[in-house]
């Protein structure tokens, strides 16, 4: 029986990458950082002490570190007795972005130039927001810059909820979000209004259109919601998902990540969010999951409300509650099943700004025969793609380098 599980934890860097002078993120370290602090008793919100990750060191999170820095995260040592074959991987893609990290785990990389809305004000094209608010039948919209998502429903969330004017803003990211409140404005409104986004979007070659519903009566209790829904534009060449799916496996998506590949080489879609409901909703998902098949489960939390929001002690917390579950997940692993845990980029939270770091991912890779032990640096993540059609007996993808064996 060949399965594959991977559980990509967004935004889980683990070290500057060799380009990241490219982005100003050079020294950034989302793991090294969370530890270092972790260690200074500078993240106790919640949790204390060291950042502990006993299971996920067993699979080689701390070498992996070591190897991608030079040194050992604080905490992480050679005193762990190493079960998994686990590495560093280079992002190929031009972007840090989340689509591009994950097209490229499974073995497209980006290497086209996406369309940014640079100016952190003034944003967006008035010829592009008159025809989005014109084929809405909406007169005037609010933001119109680079934003954090929680700190502009602080400033504007209440004029958008007494005026109606949806809220546009954007990242340093390929993106266009809409926030708007799910009872005042609607979330089936938001969702067309996205839609319409992203139909007036294309000239502009950007990413994807982001929806951010929230609820609330005022900043103090204002709260994004699950029903975020991500309008991402479809790769630009099959995926190891599409090629297993045309094969006749399974693709079941668990969280966003159907969203992220434009819904393309996915076979099954499961809702769910938060860390608790998507770890549960993955175990469910595992147990049900027959012959060919891929479980693929994107913990955006770790980026959406840590990394993002600069929250070391969240980002902390949140990585012991997930090493925590890890027994849980490998007692349902069968014989010849494929573990892979990844991430898509970094968002140190101890970084400048509110935005993505440019980093090493990690590829922490257990079952399927593999030996315990280093794989190295890896050129691209497309490392990850090319093993997983290797594993599947599948073509080959044009980009990557395989770490498994094909299973018998
Ligand atoms: O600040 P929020 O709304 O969470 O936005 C973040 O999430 C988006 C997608 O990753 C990016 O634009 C990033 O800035
Ligand atoms: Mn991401
Ligand atoms: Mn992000």
């Amino acid at each position: 029986m060949k399965r594959t599980i991977i559980l990509m934890l967004d935004s889980f860097g683990i070290g500057a990458a060799d380009d990241a002078d490219k982005f100003g993120d050079v020294g950034s370290n989302t793991f090294g950082h969370i530890a270092k602090m972790c260690a200074e008793g500078k993240a106790d919100v919640g949790r204390s002490g060291e950042l502990k990750l006993p299971n996920l060191s067993r699979l080689g999170l701390g070498h992996a570190g070591k190897e991608a820095t030079g040194s050992f995260a604080a905490g992480f040592g050679d005193n762990v007795d190493i079960i998994g074959a686990y590495g560093h991987c280079q992002e190929l893609s031009s972007g840090k972005d989340t689509p591009s990290g994950h097209w490229e785990m499974a073995g497209v990389p980006v290497l086209f130039e996406w369309g940014y809305f640079s100016d952190h004000t003034n944003s967006f094209p008035k010829e592009l927001t008159d025809k989005i608010l014109e084929r809405a039948g909406l007169t005037d919209f609010l933001g119109n810059c680079h934003a954090s998502g929680t700190t502009i429903l602080e400033e504007l969330g209440v004029e958008h909820m007494t005026t109606g004017k949806p809220i546009f803003y954007t990242s340093a990211d390929s993106v266009f979000q809409i926030a708007c409140h799910e009872e005042s404005f609607g979330l089936e409104n938001l969702y067309r209004l996205c839609e319409i986004a992203r139909e007036e979007l294309e000239p502009y070659n950007i990413g994807r259109v982001i929806a951010r519903p929230f609820v609330g009566t005022g900043p103090s209790d204002f709260a994004r919601t699950g029903n975020r829904r991500d309008y991402a534009v479809e790769p630009p060449s099959k995926t190891v998902l599409d090629k297993l799916k045309e094969a006749g496996g399974d693709v079941v998506s668990v969280g966003k990540i159907s969203d992220i590949y434009a819904h393309c080489g996915i076979t099954k879609k499961v809702k769910a969010s938060g860390l608790e409901d998507l770890f549960d909703a993955t175990l469910e998902q595992i147990k049900q999951a027959g012959d060919n098949t891929i479980v693929f489960t994107n913990f955006v939390d770790f980026d959406s409300h840590y990394g993002h929001r600069r929250d070391v002690s969240g980002y902390a917390k949140a990585l012991e509650y997930f090493d925590a579950r890890l027994p849980e997940l490998m007692a349902l692993l069968e014989k010849d099943d494929l573990l892979l845990l990844t991430a898509d980029h970094g968002c140190d939270p101890t970084w400048q700004g509110t935005d993505h770091t440019r980093e090493f991912v990690p590829v922490l890779a257990y079952g399927a025969g593999l030996k315990a032990g280093s794989l190295g640096k890896r050129s691209t993540f497309a490392d990850i793609g090319q093993s997983i059609a290797h594993y599947f007996g599948l073509s080959p993808m044009e980009y990557g380098e395989s770490f498994v064996a094909a299973a018998k």
